[in-house]
């Protein structure tokens, strides 16, 4: 048989810019998880994507946005990346080809000249909202900031150019094992998967009014065999009463919705019925604690 090859690639850039869109694209399946709202991605979830006729596997990390730390969970954040980083074959560098370079996006080629080894690879997303023109201006506005390996344009959403970028990944690969079976798509406990799609329904749901500090735990995930149903309790924690209050809704109905939407999405996911109870719980400032950092799963032991 001939030989493997394998690989971890990083995804960063700012929040928003559409690593999760494209990770997901990538590989056919919802894993990471999207939304209109910045940062939802907190923990590293590996997708792996593996083309079985070529022997190649990559696995993906998908690191947090970057951005300048303001609080303990920023610092955390910025931590784990810049980890992620030093221990790949690869780094995708996303940026959005509808916003100039900002102070963020510099802010992140700082921390890319601290990784020195890793060929980085400049993809410009959302090609598909802009003119050729202001594709030559970006690319120009990028291209001596830093040496990157390679500016491949792209649209993660419509999936323009993303086959070629999985091609010039494939090539990067050295020799290796498949780390995953070729049918698996993540490793992440399916607690953690759990949790994010309901943290995902209640951004989208309420919209500007709740701040993505909230925070979901799954309490109790457990598979009644017999029914072939799955029982999960979660709670859904907010920083102050005024937030719990929005979340439930008009006697009840927000939160209602917020479990009819998770709970159809983690019924496909799973593949089995769901039976879904949420609460709405009130922790305040937990950004800032340590402990309850550490429990909800952003830290390691
Ligand atoms: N038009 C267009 N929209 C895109 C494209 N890629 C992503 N988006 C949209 O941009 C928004 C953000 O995408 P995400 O994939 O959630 O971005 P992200 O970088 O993972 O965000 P964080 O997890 O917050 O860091 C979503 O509304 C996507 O639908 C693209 O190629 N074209």
């Amino acid at each position: 048989m001939s030989k493997t090859h394998s690989g971890f690639v990083a995804i960063v850039g700012r929040p928003n810019v559409g690593k999760s869109t494209l990770m997901n694209h990538m590989i056919g399946q919802k894993v990471a998880i999207m939304s209109d709202k910045p940062q939802t991605t907190r923990n590293r979830i590996h997708g792996v994507v593996t083309d079985e006729a070529q022997g190649k596997q990559i696995i993906f990390m998908d690191t947090p946005g970057i951005h300048k730390p303001k609080h303990r969970l920023g610092e955390h954040m910025v931590k784990i990346a810049t980890q992620t980083l030093r221990e790949v074959e690869a780094v995708l560098f996303l940026v959005d080809a509808t916003m100039p370079k900002g102070a963020g996006d510099e802010y992140i080629i700082e921390i890319l000249k601290n990784v020195k080894d890793t060929p980085v690879y400049l993809i410009i997303n959302k090609i598909d909202l802009i003119e050729k023109q202001q594709l030559l201006e970006i690319i120009s506005s990028y291209k001596d900031a830093y040496e990157f390996a390679e500016i491949v344009p792209i649209s993660a959403k419509v999936g323009e150019n993303v086959s070629r970028l999985k091609d010039l990944i494939f090539n990067l690969l050295p020799e290796g094992p498949f780390y995953y079976p070729p049918d698996q798509v993540t490793d992440h406990p399916e607690r953690f998967i759990v949790a994010e799609l309901i943290r995902e329904k209640v951004l989208h749901l309420t919209r500007e009014e709740i701040p993505h500090s909230v925070a979901v735990e799954v309490e109790q995930m457990q598979l009644k065999e017999e029914k072939n149903m799955l029982i999960i309790h979660a709670a859904i924690y907010t920083e102050r009463d005024s937030q719990k209050a929005i979340i439930i809704g008009k006697q009840g109905s927000l939160l209602k919705k917020v479990g009819q939407l998770a709970r159809y999405d983690i019924e496909r996911l799973m593949g089995s019925k769901v039976y879904l109870e949420l609460w709405v719980k009130v922790k305040e400032d937990w950004r800032n604690r340590d402990h309850l950092l550490r429990n909800f799963g952003f830290t390691e032991e």
